[in-house]
């Protein structure tokens, strides 16, 4: 698959660069207004009471926050956070190291929960509900199950995928937090606060481009700031004018609304090969060489979203917008 400047996945390049960029505290954390005072409140309380924080289940799509929220989570509980992830616990015993080295009230964050194999799942259930851990010792039949205590301790879960959670998993987390995509005044806040943080000079104008261009995620935001700061310290003063940040994005091939080229080829090639569809998506996939899974997953959801495409029984099709994007005549049906 070719590498996108508005993906929404994280890629090697963007790790340390967000590690750096991420907000501490729930007032730094900028939009998800009802998830944040959702939070806010549970975590006072739990506070007031001096428990730990019921668990909390965070989904929604790659590269909105659900890292950084985990993060923000421990450090308004003024607990540890330890890391994980569903495809990194291979083995009961695994989880059960991880589960033992807890202090009292920490956090345990699992990215990618959807991917934890079935049978550490059963060892979270009693560990998330009594705090404890069902241990087998030895083998055959004298093998015995031993309850092992824990400290009480926090699961917060990250999924972009709640759909492919187990059900029992899933009623076992107290406090379900959707995460959504952001709007673009919002996004556009979050441009500035990382054009301060880079030291970088940047116009409101420029901002709101940039942030109309992101398909909703401060992951391609901060992403697109980068490269048109880059972009501004070659060609102009190093300031961020708007002028600027539209040339960059132009080159960069990131239209108005943040799709590139291959949106672009998608979508055309509905329009011109099949009219606009329906059409299935295998064919779609063999028309314009990409798997089937990856347009289901990476190329789909914000064409989805902004209404430029839609779902039916009979495969795909374009909407009426996509032609006025694209300034082309809106066919006859
Ligand atoms: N609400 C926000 N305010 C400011 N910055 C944000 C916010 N949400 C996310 N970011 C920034 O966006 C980047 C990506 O966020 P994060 O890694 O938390 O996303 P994620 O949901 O965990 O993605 P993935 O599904 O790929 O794991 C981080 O650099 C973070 O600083
Ligand atoms: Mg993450």
């Amino acid at each position: 698959m070719e590498e996108r400047i508005i993906s929404s996945g994280a890629g090697e390049q963007d790790l340390s660069f967000e590690q750096s960029l991420r907000p501490q505290t729930l007032r730094q954390y900028i939009g998800q207004d009802k998830v944040k005072a959702n939070l806010a409140v549970f975590i006072e309380a739990a506070k007031l009471r001096r428990e730990s924080l019921d668990h909390v289940l965070l989904y929604g799509p790659p590269g909105l926050g659900k890292t950084t929220l985990a993060a923000i989570i421990a450090n308004e509980m003024g607990v540890n956070l330890r890391t994980t992830s569903g495809p990194a616990i291979e083995r009961p015993g695994d989880v059960a190291a991880i589960l033992t080295a807890l202090e009292p009230g920490d956090v345990l964050f699992i990215d990618e929960i959807h991917r934890l194999p079935r049978t550490i799942e059963e060892v979270l259930y009693p560990a998330m509900e009594d705090f404890c851990l069902d241990i087998v010792i030895g083998k055959g039949p004298s093998a015995r199950s031993v309850r092992l205590d824990l400290p009480p301790f926090t699961l917060v879960g990250a999924t972009t995928r709640a759909g492919s959670l187990s059900a029992p998993l899933r009623d076992r987390f107290g406090v379900l937090s959707r995460l959504e995509y952001y709007n673009e005044s919002q996004l556009t806040d979050i441009v500035v606060r990382t054009a301060e943080l880079l030291e970088t000079e940047i116009d409101w104008l420029a901002a709101q481009e940039l942030a109309r261009r992101s398909r909703g995620t401060p992951r391609i935001a901060n992403r697109l700031l980068k490269r048109v700061r880059d972009f501004a310290q070659v060609r102009g003063n190093g300031a961020v004018e708007e002028t600027i940040a539209r040339e960059a994005l132009e080159l960069m091939q990131v239209d108005r609304l943040g799709l590139d080229h291959i949106d672009h080829k998608l979508l055309k090639g509905i329009i011109e090969k099949y009219r606009g569809g329906p059409v299935g998506i295998e064919t779609i996939s063999a028309t314009i060489g990409e798997e089937s899974q990856t347009i289901e997953d990476v190329y789909e959801p914000y064409l989805l979203q902004i209404g430029f495409l839609q779902r039916t029984p009979r495969g795909r099709m374009v909407t009426e917008a996509v032609y006025r994007h694209f300034e082309m005549e809106v066919p006859e049906r």
